[in-house]
């Protein structure tokens, strides 16, 4: 398919899903139509299974996620051509609603935005009109929570809270690799996991020149956990998103772009709705890091040296093609996540924890005037608020092992004096803003302060 064909398509359908409980895969059809013909993709999600078949009213519980699961995956395909319709396959209720036309537009903002595609901020679901019949009410909140792990410092702190707080957490991944293998490992707890595998179609058409770009992808991650909680008889899903996640990187439009949307509370509030409207699941899901700065994670990781040989944030290490081992080194994640540990650590100890001193490196100063809002806006990565990367440099400055590093220097002399007061320790060290923690779970979070 030509890209002219595709960019004329005129819309995009979920012709039909399925389950197979012998083998624990979904699959997800998908359709973009236009004048030139239609093109069909497939994604499958692999569940893992429990040891003993579900009872047939968990099976209802899981095939009404599932049902969410296929509404949300199918951004990865949408965006490929970005038609102007979208049509839901069934009738919703509001809240399922809301959720999907979130993901697709506020999902898709970056991608939008970096496409000069405005229209897909206004899309507008087609939902076929009817009555979906009540789900069960299911209120799995006293059960083992599943715990997301991306092998990132924000899931082990999740993590630790959770073993130290009593819970017992099992670790769960979508298509875990080494690095998350090891993180499990190095946490020494059972995990879970599940596969999903993108219709290889996408990958031709995008080397074709399909359009491209970022997709809420922790959203689709979520939903998967969910499934698997909910097979496994498991608890809430215990999500690591942080306070910072919700703010957006720039303003267009009037649109707030936000690259982090999916991990954002607003996202947190809708998924929670749409799972209790459309599979009456009371507690299903949240982030136990909501309220805390990423700088407040970093001090909270820095105590647990159990996981330095594996711990890893860059989102190099997890591209589906050549991804590269451990930290890249020079990334915006990698700059920031680097500048939020080191106040915290020995020199040595960071050193060998990304295999490299980042703050040794001049090369790395034009990156680190962005993470410090000088003359940008903030990269679209994973990255803490221009505050928190001031606050961090603050840190390091009284150090006497930091104070004299290149990169910290040049940083100091480029900062105006005028930026400081705005870098306020109080506020990045203070959990604050909207949550949705159960209180037993924040007690956990509180105690390891
Ligand atoms: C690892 C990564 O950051 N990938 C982003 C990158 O993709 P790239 O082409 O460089 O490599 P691959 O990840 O191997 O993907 C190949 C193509 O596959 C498509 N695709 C992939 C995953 C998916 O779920 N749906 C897809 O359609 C896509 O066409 C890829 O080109 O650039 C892409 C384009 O901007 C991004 O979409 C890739 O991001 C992944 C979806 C991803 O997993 N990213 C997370 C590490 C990430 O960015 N997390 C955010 C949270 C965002 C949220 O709201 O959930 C974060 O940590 O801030
Ligand atoms: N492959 C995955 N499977 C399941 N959950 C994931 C996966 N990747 C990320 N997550 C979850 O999604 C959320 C956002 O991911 P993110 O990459 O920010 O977190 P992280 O890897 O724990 O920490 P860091 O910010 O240091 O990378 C976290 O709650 C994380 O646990």
């Amino acid at each position: 398919m030509r890209n002219e064909q595709l960019r004329g398509m005129r819309s995009f359908t979920f012709p039909s899903y399925s389950f197979d409980p012998d083998s624990g895969v979904a699959s997800f059809d998908y359709a973009l139509d236009g004048p030139d013909g239609e093109v069909r993709f497939t994604e499958t999600v692999t569940f893992p299974l429990p040891e003993r078949p579900p009872a047939a009213e968990t099976m209802l519980t899981f095939h009404r996620v599932l049902e969410l699961l296929h509404l949300l995956a199918g951004v990865s395909y949408y965006k490929a051509a970005a038609p102007p319709s979208l049509a839901a396959p069934a009738p919703l209720g509001t809240a399922a609603t809301a959720l999907v036309q979130a993901v697709y537009t506020w999902g898709l903002a970056e991608y939008a935005y970096r496409n000069d595609l405005p229209h897909v901020l206004e899309l507008v679901l087609d939902v076929p009109v009817g009555q979906l019949p009540a789900p069960t009410v299911v209120d799995t909140s006293d059960r083992r929570p599943l715990s997301a792990v991306g092998g990132g410092k924000d899931s082990i702190v999740s993590l630790e809270a959770l073993r130290q707080g009593g819970f017992d957490p099992v670790p769960f991944s979508v298509n875990p690799n080494p690095v998350i293998e090891s993180v499990n490992a190095a946490a020494g707890l059972p995990a879970l996991a599940a596969r999903r595998r993108l219709d290889p179609l996408l990958f031709e058409l995008n080397k074709a020149g399909a359009r491209n770009g970022h997709i809420p992808v922790t959203a689709i991650n979520s939903l998967i956990a969910v499934g698997t909680a909910v097979l496994h008889g498991l608890g809430p899903v215990v999500m690591s998103n942080e306070r910072s996640a919700s703010d957006p990187n720039l303003i267009w439009n009037g649109h707030e772009i936000n690259h982090q949307w999916s991990k954002g509370v607003e996202a947190e509030g809708l998924l929670r709705a749409a799972l209790s409207e459309h599979a009456g699941l009371t507690e299903p899901y949240f982030s136990l890091l909501r309220s805390l700065s990423e700088l407040h994670i970093a001090r909270l990781f820095a105590r647990f040296d159990r996981y330095d040989a594996v711990v890893t944030s860059c989102n190099a290490a997890f591209k589906l093609h050549d991804p590269s081992a451990r930290w890249c080194g020079d990334c915006p994640k990698c700059r920031f996540v680097f500048l939020a540990m080191a106040p915290f650590m020995s020199r040595a100890r960071i050193g060998g924890i990304f295999g490299a001193d980042l703050l040794a490196d001049p090369a790395q100063v034009p990156g680190y005037l962005e993470l410090l809002g000088i003359d940008a806006h903030k990269p679209f990565e994973c990255v803490g608020e221009v505050e928190e990367s001031l606050v961090a440099l603050g840190l390091l400055a009284e150090q006497e092992q930091w104070r004299g590093a290149p990169v910290v220097r040049s940083l100091m002399a480029a900062v105006p004096a005028e930026a400081w007061p705005a870098a306020s320790r109080t506020d990045v060290f203070t959990p604050a803003g909207p949550n949705h923690v159960p209180p037993p779970y924040a007690k956990a979070l509180t105690a390891l302060f």
